[in-house]
């Protein structure tokens, strides 16, 4: 079948540009996801490490941004704690089931002990019928990783949707080779309103950078806003605006973000701690 220019297939997908830098007098607020956004992807959970040039990097930032800077993740708060060496700027976890406000004010969806409990054995029942399937347990919800197993994700999909309805309150988050079952009703979009509505966001532009499925309600909440939607990599169909092909343009692209900064913003006087 050919198709004729003027009718490209529907299924082609437009180009999206590289991200602008911030203009005179412009006052962003950036909202960083973690895992193939700031960090390349590794085999499992624990095995990425946050080199120190990032952390000088996000923490030259969060200064020159007065504080308007936020990881926004599907790890918990205290796995972002760990990876980032506490640090001082506002992060939600667990797509937003966890949420520390910039001046460290924090709130977490709150789930019965035996809920978490039957939601755990769930999954490590469906990981046991799928070798190389990994659990990660992370308290309110709970991960089921294939990267080592790929071939294994569709049956995994199903055998969690087929048992989500006995975990009421529970719902799929699907992410890059992973199945999360996380409490329904919090998303990275909501995350992100919340904590526009409190200083140092208030007033100022979202900018969002995210790689995948779930950041997608990241960028649909930064376009509300009118802000800049940055989708990390290749995935596709997606809401975001703009494009930057992986971590590591990511982070070159932010250090360029900070060089504009510099140029003409004082910077912030605040103690940064953490893993520097
Ligand atoms: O929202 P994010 O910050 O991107 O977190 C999403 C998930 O990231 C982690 O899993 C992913 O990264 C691992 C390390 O590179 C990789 O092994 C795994 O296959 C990826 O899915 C994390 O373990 C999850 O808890 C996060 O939800």
């Amino acid at each position: 079948m050919s198709f004729s220019p003027a009718f490209p297939r529907m299924s082609a997908i437009t180009p999206l540009p590289a991200p602008p830098l911030p203009g005179t007098g412009d006052r962003w607020a950036l909202f960083l996801d973690v895992d193939g956004t700031l960090l390349e992807f590794a085999d499992r959970p624990d095995d990425v490490r946050v080199e120190p040039e990032l952390y000088a990097l996000l923490a030259e930032l969060y200064a020159h941004l007065e504080g308007a800077l936020a990881l926004v993740s599907g790890r918990s708060l205290a796995g972002l704690d760990a990876l980032f060496g506490a640090p001082p700027w506002a992060m939600a976890g667990l797509h937003g089931l966890q949420l520390r406000h910039a001046d460290g004010e924090q709130r977490e969806t709150r789930i019965s002990a035996s809920r978490r409990a039957l939601v755990l054995h769930a999954a490590e029942s469906i990981a046991r019928e799928h070798p190389g399937v990994l659990v990660e347990n992370k308290s309110l919800a709970v991960a089921l990783h294939c990267r080592a197993a790929p071939v294994h994700y569709e049956a995994l999909r199903e055998a969690v949707l087929a048992l989500l309805p006995g975990l009421p309150g529970y719902e799929l988050q699907a992410g890059n080779l992973v199945l999360e079952l996380k409490p329904a009703g919090m998303d990275k979009g909501k995350a992100v309103t919340e904590l526009l509505e409190r200083a140092p966001f208030a007033g100022r532009l979202p900018v969002y950078l995210g790689d995948d499925l779930t950041d997608e309600h990241g960028f649909a909440a930064t376009n509300l806003e009118n802000g800049i939607s940055v989708r990390v990599g290749e995935r596709e169909p997606t809401l975001a605006q703009y494009t930057l092909p992986g971590p590591s343009s990511a982070q070159a692209w932010l250090q360029r973000v900070l060089n504009v900064l510099k140029q003409g913003v004082e910077p912030y006087a605040h103690a940064l701690g953490g893993n520097a």
